[in-house]
């Protein structure tokens, strides 16, 4: 199942003119990434200061199908499609009014925060990922 949110296009994320600015978008990308693992259980704060592990993003790749608007509410949808030995394979849907403002491709891998070097998902959060995998059109990633 499909793990959904929404945040508001803040003026600070737009420009002059209110349409909103993409880098400001993978800023809110990456909140909603980390809600996302809390959701499972997984605050962000305590797997770096606890449990050592990062998830950097290894590979992102952008759709942009119609501007945003400052004061849109954007609808995110985040679907887990892969789960490699340590990578994750997720695919995000964004739209606001009922439209798809972009989509994304994205691989994020689990790393030691010791040794920067990816780490196989550990058993219980390859558990909570693999409660979230989409069977419809699911991938190993290494395929
Ligand atoms: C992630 C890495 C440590 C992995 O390197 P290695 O330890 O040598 O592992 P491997 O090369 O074997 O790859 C491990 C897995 O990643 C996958 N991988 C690695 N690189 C890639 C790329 N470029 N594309 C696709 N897949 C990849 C690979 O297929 C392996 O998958 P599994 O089979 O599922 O395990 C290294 O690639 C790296 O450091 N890359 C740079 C990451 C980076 O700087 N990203 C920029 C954004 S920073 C960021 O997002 C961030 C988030 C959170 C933070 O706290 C800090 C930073």
């Amino acid at each position: 199942m499909a793990f959904k949110t929404t945040r508001p296009l803040r003026f600070g994320d737009c420009d002059p003119s209110g349409i909103a600015y993409f880098p400001s978008y993978l800023n809110i990308l990456v909140g909603v990434l980390e809600d996302f693992f809390g959701s499972l259980g997984f605050p962000w704060k305590a797997l770096v200061n606890d449990r050592r592990i990062g998830v950097p993003t290894v590979r992102l790749d952008l759709t942009f199908v119609r501007p945003g608007f400052q004061g849109d509410e954007l609808d995110f949808v985040v679907a887990v499609r892969g789960i490699g030995r340590s990578s994750l394979d997720l695919e995000h849907q964004v739209s606001a009014n009922g439209q798809v403002l972009w989509t994304a491709r994205h691989r994020v891998v689990s790393t030691s925060l010791d040794t920067h070097q990816s780490l196989a998902w550990p058993d219980d959060i390859r558990a909570a990922l693999t409660s979230h995998l989409e069977m419809t059109d699911a991938h190993h990633p290494a395929t």
